[in-house]
């Protein structure tokens, strides 16, 4: 089963406010960088960055321009992609536990569309006026992460199908699930978090200085 890693890396980073969170370092290297090393294992790798960034050579690596949102940016990978199996990662998320990348592999092997998800440690409440509404059941709720890992040729259908209806989604996974196809639910890592506001740096660089996953 031969394997293409996309990585979408195209974004703008407006909520965290430092530029392209591609090129923002954490420990001592860009967010692209830990991204290549923890999938430097991997035969085919492409990268989707923002128009106009530098493209470090890297063998191994193909880079295409990213798109206006993160699925078009994926759309622009998928379509030169030729793995039998792509796994779509956002570069946001510097730490890579490769057990969990494991885990997803398995899955993907077994049901042809998977994505890692983590329960939700906090109390998880509706927000209503700026107060305190419904409390959600948490226990039935999950965190999505990424990587997220599906049969090529599903992911193609997928994408193509949220073109023609004019679907954007946040995730690969939902494409999938528009096509009726089930798409399981994996064990991911807290570790894995997605870098998207200010405070998350500080947490990048503290699990940083350990981090030898
Ligand atoms: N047009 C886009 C938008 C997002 N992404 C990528 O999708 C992942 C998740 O997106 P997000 O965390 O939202 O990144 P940004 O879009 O940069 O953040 P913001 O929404 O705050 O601008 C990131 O690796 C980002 O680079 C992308 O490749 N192309
Ligand atoms: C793909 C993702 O990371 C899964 O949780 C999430 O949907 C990305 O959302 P964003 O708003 O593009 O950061």
């Amino acid at each position: 089963m031969s394997l293409s890693v996309l990585l979408p890396a195209a974004g703008l980073g407006e909520r965290l406010g430092r530029g392209p969170k591609a090129f923002l370092e954490v420990g001592g290297k860009t967010l692209l960088e830990h991204a290549l090393s923890a999938f430097a294992w991997a035969g085919e790798v492409l990268v989707a960055l923002p128009p106009g960034y530098p493209q470090p050579p890297r063998s191994g690596v193909r880079f295409v321009a990213g798109g206006p949102t993160r699925q078009q940016s994926v759309w622009n990978m998928l379509r030169e992609a030729t793995g039998d199996v792509v796994l779509v990662h956002d570069v946001a998320r510097p730490f890579v536990v490769r057990e969990a990348v494991e885990r997803l592999l398995k899955a993907v092997s077994e049901t042809g569309a998977a994505t890692l998800a983590i329960p939700v440690p906090d109390t998880l409440v509706e927000e209503q006026s700026g107060s305190y509404g419904a409390v959600i059941p948490r226990e039935r709720y999950r965190l999505v992460q990424t990587p997220q890992g599906f049969r090529r040729e599903l992911l193609l259908e997928a994408h193509r199908e949220a073109i023609r209806l004019g679907q954007d989604y946040s995730d690969d996974a939902q494409a999938v699930l528009a096509l009726g196809y089930p798409v399981a639910l994996v064990e991911g890592d807290r570790r894995m978090f997605k870098l998207t506001y200010p405070e998350d740096l500080d947490l990048a660089e503290g699990l940083a200085r350990t981090w030898n996953c």
